[in-house]
């Protein structure tokens, strides 16, 4: 098939989207584009709403106000299938308790191709495969799920997203299990995977790294957005996280590169 111009995907568009929980506002009024075939990396302190934002982006949750249009469509409209045709989300705490193999779990990427009745075809087998390699993870496909550490639990998440063939990908910290290789790997892949991405991190340094645009949150609204260059400023991280930093020049990726402070009196305040 060819792609039109009509056709090539555009990205994602997030506008005003609210969303609140028992009458407290928690994310309020969020606009944010996350460009096709970039890493938008969603910043911001513990508590300032990333979680609440991506799980209201890809539908988990209902907001209370707002659209969110992928590739010019308004998710909103789309059934659970359809949804999970162009978006892949790999959650915080990803899980099952199913007594199944490392396979099972990345097969279920497959799921919105097929009937209910359908088993697994070659292709979706040769598909999960390929994704189980991509994160190193290929030598794992027999072990059961239960079995894995944190950091392997999250890189069969993502093979199964990869899997999944979505135009969208959701990642909610998917670094914050992985030793350092791991994580430089893993943000390698998405960023060749040539997809729409959106992922709340909480490393600077692997945000300013592989991420093309940043957005900060504080208290539920965007603090600030644009580059890493013109985001992650001394000025902001004082004044978002409460933090003394020196920003330099990563020798090789020419980005941002932080040095942080440790706090006065040592604490953790
Ligand atoms: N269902 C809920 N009921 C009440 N409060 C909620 C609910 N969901 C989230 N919150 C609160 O909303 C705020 C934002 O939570 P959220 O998980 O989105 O933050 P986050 O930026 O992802 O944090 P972290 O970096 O710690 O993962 C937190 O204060 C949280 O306690």
């Amino acid at each position: 098939m060819t792609i039109t111009s009509a056709q090539a995907p555009t990205g994602l568009n997030v506008h005003e989207i609210s969303w609140s929980a028992k009458g407290t506002l928690i994310v309020d009024g969020i606009d944010l584009r996350a460009p096709f075939g970039k890493i938008t990396g969603l910043l911001g302190p513990n508590g300032s709403g990333k979680t609440t934002l991506l799980r209201a982006v890809a539908r988990l949750s209902t907001p209370d106000r707002g659209v969110v249009h992928l590739d010019g469509t308004d998710l909103a409209g789309l059934r659970r299938r359809e949804l999970a045709r162009r978006l892949a989300v790999v959650e915080q705490h990803a899980g099952t308790d199913l007594d199944v193999t490392v396979l099972d779990v990345v097969l279920l990427g497959r799921t919105p191709y097929r009937s209910a009745l359908q088993s697994d075809s070659e292709h979706d087998r040769a598909l999960a495969l390929d994704a189980l390699r991509q994160v190193r993870m290929a030598d794992f496909a027999d072990r059961k799920w239960g079995t894995l550490s944190g950091g392997e639990q999250q890189r069969v998440q993502l093979a199964r997203a990869i899997t999944q063939q979505p135009s969208l990908l959701v990642l909610d910290e998917p670094t914050n299990h992985l030793d350092i290789a791991h994580a430089l790997s893993l943000l390698s892949l998405v960023q060749r995977a040539n997809l729409t991405t959106l992922a709340a991190l909480h490393d600077l340094n692997l945000a300013a790294m592989y991420c093309d645009h940043l957005v900060v949150l504080r208290d539920g609204r965007v603090e600030a957005s644009g580059t890493a260059a013109e985001v992650l400023t001394p000025e902001l991280l004082r004044d978002v996280y409460d933090v003394h930093a020196d920003v330099g020049t990563h020798p090789v990726t020419g980005r941002p590169l932080l040095t942080f402070h440790p706090p006065a009196g040592g604490d953790l305040g």
